[in-house]
């Protein structure tokens, strides 16, 4: 029987690139992208993808478990389901990234980074989503890209989803809940995330599940996301997923940090948390003139990250909604 995960790290093609059970077919399409559909034809599509940084491996064990299950015939079908694991070649070597930040380049921008394994990952991750999500506007289509935090966060297991023209459907944000989710939060302005691209080109409802700290393979304690791990089996096989009574909280954009020269500081100790709250003032971050600073009453911190590439996000502050 294929196995995805093993095949993809060892970087060889499986000997068989399709196959089928009583429940459904798949086709591996190429390294790291495997399609499974049931028999029955269905409306439903889901993209899931893990591993858009090579070491955020939790989500990566986690995938790897479904599609085992599912390849096995041990649980229905009732999606066509596209699985990625982003980059091989970072996850190989337990880094977010061999040269540049894959989830920067999406909807073309890999074109305005130097080349690099990345901007040929991300053009060949465009163009499996433009054949897979070609029927979106018509059907539902979902895409859940998992990942973990660098940092520590107040909420372990939260949500980031993209700046979006239509309001989000209330079923997928209660079922993001259902899925252990204890936040969401909402990006006001578009980026070049993986969400994103699949949000904005194929109007797939989409999010970014960050699920803990990033750890290396072999280091997770998948006990802390067996309610997600859970909430994707139901979801899959088409039953519903037990709900803990407890709603997200919602959180939205209100600013960006962004390091735009070598003189960027940023004032939050190595131990701060994400959605840790500053009061209205604090200085934030400062690059040569420009100074970030709380504007609203209070403003909570998302992804601070002082070593990101010129250019780049060092930070999120976020207001509750
Ligand atoms: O912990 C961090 O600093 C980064 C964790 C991570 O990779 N988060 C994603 C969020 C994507 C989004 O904004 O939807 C990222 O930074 O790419
Ligand atoms: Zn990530």
């Amino acid at each position: 029987m294929l196995d995805f995960l093993a095949q993809t790290l060892a970087g060889k093609v499986p000997t068989h690139s399709a196959g089928k059970n009583a429940h459904l077919h798949w086709q591996w399409w190429d390294e790291g992208i495997l399609t499974l559909a049931p028999h029955q034809a269905v409306e439903k599509t889901l993209v899931l993808s893990a591993g858009i940084h090579g070491n955020e491996t939790a989500p990566v064990e986690i995938l790897a478990q479904l599609v085992d299950s599912l390849l096995a015939g041990e649980m229905a079908l009732q999606w066509r389901v596209l699985v990625i694991l982003g980059n091989p070649a970072a996850l190989r070597s337990n880094q977010r990234y061999q040269h540049s930040d894959m989830n920067r380049m999406f909807g073309g921008r890999w074109q305005q980074f130097p080349e690099s394994i990345e901007t040929q990952r991300a053009c060949r991750l465009e163009h499996a989503l433009d054949l897979f999500l070609a029927e979106c506007e018509e059907t539902t289509c979902w895409h859940l890209d998992m990942h973990t935090a660098i940092r520590s966060s107040y909420h372990p297991r939260f949500g980031v989803l993209p700046a979006r023209a239509q309001p989000y459907d209330e079923a997928f944000l209660s079922w993001l809940g259902c899925a252990g989710l204890q936040a969401l939060v909402f990006h006001q302005a578009p980026g070049g995330t993986f969400t994103h691209f699949s949000s904005e080109h194929f109007n797939a409802l989409s999010c970014t599940l960050e699920l803990g700290k990033a750890q290396p393979f072999g280091e997770n304690d998948l006990s802390q996301f067996e309610v997600t791990r859970q909430a994707l089996q139901a979801l899959l096989s088409g039953e519903t997923s037990p709900c803990a009574d407890s709603e997200p909280l919602r959180y939205k954009v209100s600013q960006q940090i962004t390091r735009n020269s070598d003189d960027f500081v940023l004032h939050m100790s190595a131990q701060t948390q994400n959605f840790t709250a500053f009061p209205k003032g604090t200085l934030l971050a400062e690059d040569g003139d420009t100074r970030y600073v709380v504007k609203e009453d209070s403003e909570f911190v998302l992804f601070p990250n002082p070593n990101v590439a010129i250019g780049l996000r060092a930070g999120l502050m976020l207001t509750e909604i």
